[in-house]
């Protein structure tokens, strides 16, 4: 059996692979990444890992220099290690063919094209990362071409389906684990062995193994379908407010059905996040690529209804506020893509921040975890023309909730964070201007309570 494991990166790699080296004390475990800055991070003294998830810490904490080592010697990790999962970043290309919805491989090739060179011996080679349908193949050929004598690759693909802010324990506790080989002796050799890893602690029963290109396909088809709900229950959230009817109440009445399922069934201001709109947009390129414009539609659809959700929202806030928020204070709470996490990818806030800043508000920003150079970071990005100290004169960042909250005309819940749920609405109304307004883009608060308090939500 091995003793050596290295994973590639840092998200979803350093979870995945700090939870294997807990789970499995017999086997080294070593994350490397380029960036020298992570890896410090996730080496500090005092544990100010690079990524915010709850109990990612207890788990470093209890592996971290036992045989579960962070480093950025990428090329004497490679040589040391039996199997290497390859968990770096696939975005959205940005320009050349596909720009805007293939994924961005470059990253996956040049790891590859380093196992190849650096190896001195046999490995087996998972993908981690979400990468399109038969990237294995290519990760094949370049291994193959390149490689030294006597050194074979193995490929598997084993997407990673933890959610972040539920990282750790979505980990200890997965709803399965898949695993796609080529259906070959060596290949379901390979297969098995990274079966009994896991089985370690996952249950043999929710460990899948099937074909290489039903794995990769697998996971956008998840991520698809998942942000295919949260754009259906979106849909019907315009329709609710036409009507009168309470999407909660639509939600709890069509999960009930046991074929849907009550789960991920929140209406939202629109979901973020790395994966969901990256994932899809790979799928529509992937169908476009198959000659299948249709069904390219088809999932475009779903990024295209989260886009309307996030403008209808921003346009509800200035309908509302007497058509007009120029010169108006409005407090936006969350600025994370979904709460217990630090990372902001995607996130509405973002969008909603650019379109108040288009009407000329004021806007004051809360979030419990994102570092402010984060959020100035994603600003800039999100209006390059505009001037940092002219965002900076428009947006303010606050320390409290309470302090967003002052002298606002409005607050807008961006993120649904489990303290904006516990603040003190009563001193919140005090020190707001009236008449008060509350947009709660994630359906967090209890509106009549609110109400009673005096606020229009
Ligand atoms: N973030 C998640 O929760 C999550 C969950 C499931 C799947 N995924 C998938 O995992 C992959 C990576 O996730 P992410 O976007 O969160 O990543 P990320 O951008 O946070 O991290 C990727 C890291 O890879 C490093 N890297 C790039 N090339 C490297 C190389 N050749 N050698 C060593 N390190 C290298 C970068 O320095 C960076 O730190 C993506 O394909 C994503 O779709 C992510
Ligand atoms: O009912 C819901 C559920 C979620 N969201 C939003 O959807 C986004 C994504 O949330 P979530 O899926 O919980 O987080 P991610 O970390 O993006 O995880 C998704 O993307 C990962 C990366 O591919 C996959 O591994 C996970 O299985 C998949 O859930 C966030 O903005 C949430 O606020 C809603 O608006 N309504």
């Amino acid at each position: 059996m091995w003793e050596n494991f290295l994973t590639l990166s840092e998200a979803p790699g350093g979870p995945t692979c700090a939870v294997i080296a807990v789970k499995c004390p017999h086997i080294q475990v070593t994350i490397v990444d380029l960036n020298e800055a992570r890896i410090n991070a996730w080496n500090s003294p005092d544990f100010k890992l690079p990524i915010y998830e709850p109990g990612l810490e207890d788990v470093v904490r209890e592996a971290r220099g036992r045989n579960l080592f962070f480093s950025t010697n990428v090329d004497k990790a490679i040589e040391e290690a039996d199997l290497i999962f390859v968990s770096v970043n696939t975005p959205t290309k940005k320009s050349g063919v596909g720009a805007g919805s293939a994924a961005d491989l470059n990253y996956v090739e040049r790891a590859t094209r380093r196992i190849a060179t650096v190896a001195n011996s046999s490995k087996i080679v998972v993908e981690k990362s979400t990468v399109p349908c038969r990237t294995a193949e290519s990760m094949r050929t370049i291994l193959e071409a390149n490689s030294k004598p006597n050194c074979r690759f193995d490929i598997l693909s084993n997407p990673e389906f933890l959610a972040e802010g539920t990282a750790i324990t979505d980990l200890y506790n997965p709803d399965r684990v898949l695993i796609g080989s080529l259906q070959t002796p060596e290949g379901k050799a390979a297969s098995d062995a990274l079966v009994s890893v896991y089985a370690n602690w996952v249950p043999t029963e929710r460990i899948l193994t099937v074909g290489l290109w039903s794995s990769e396909l697998s996971k956008l088809a998840a991520n698809a379908m998942l942000a295919q709900r949260i754009s259906s229950i979106n849909a019907l959230s315009a329709i609710c407010e036409a009507t009168g009817a309470n999407i909660d109440e639509v939600a709890h009445a069509i999960g009930y059905d046991s074929r849907v399922g009550p789960k991920f069934l929140k209406a939202s201001v629109g979901f973020g996040g790395s994966c969901f709109q990256k994932d899809i947009l790979n799928l529509v390129y992937l169908s476009e690529s198959c000659h299948l414009p249709e069904v390219a539609a088809y999932w475009r659809q779903v990024v295209e209804m989260n886009e309307y959700q996030k403008r209808r929202f921003s346009k509800r806030v200035v309908d509302t506020l007497f058509n007009t928020i120029t010169d108006k204070r409005i407090a936006v709470l969350g600025f994370a893509f979904k709460a217990d996490t630090g990372d902001t990818r995607e996130s509405a806030a973002i969008t909603l921040i650019k379109d108040f800043q288009s009407e000329r508000a004021l806007i004051n920003v809360y979030d419990p975890q994102v570092e402010h150079s984060q959020i100035w970071a994603d600003l800039q990005e999100a209006s390059p023309q505009v001037p940092l100290d002219a965002i900076q004169k428009q947006v303010t960042i606050c320390s409290s909730a309470l302090e967003a909250c002052k002298d606002a005309e409005a607050v807008v819940i961006a993120t649904e964070w489990k303290e904006f749920q516990e603040i003190d609405w009563e001193a919140v109304y005090q020190k707001m201007n009236k008449p008060a307004f509350v947009f709660d883009g994630r359906l967090l608060v209890d509106a009549e309570k609110l109400r009673q308090i005096g606020f229009k939500v």
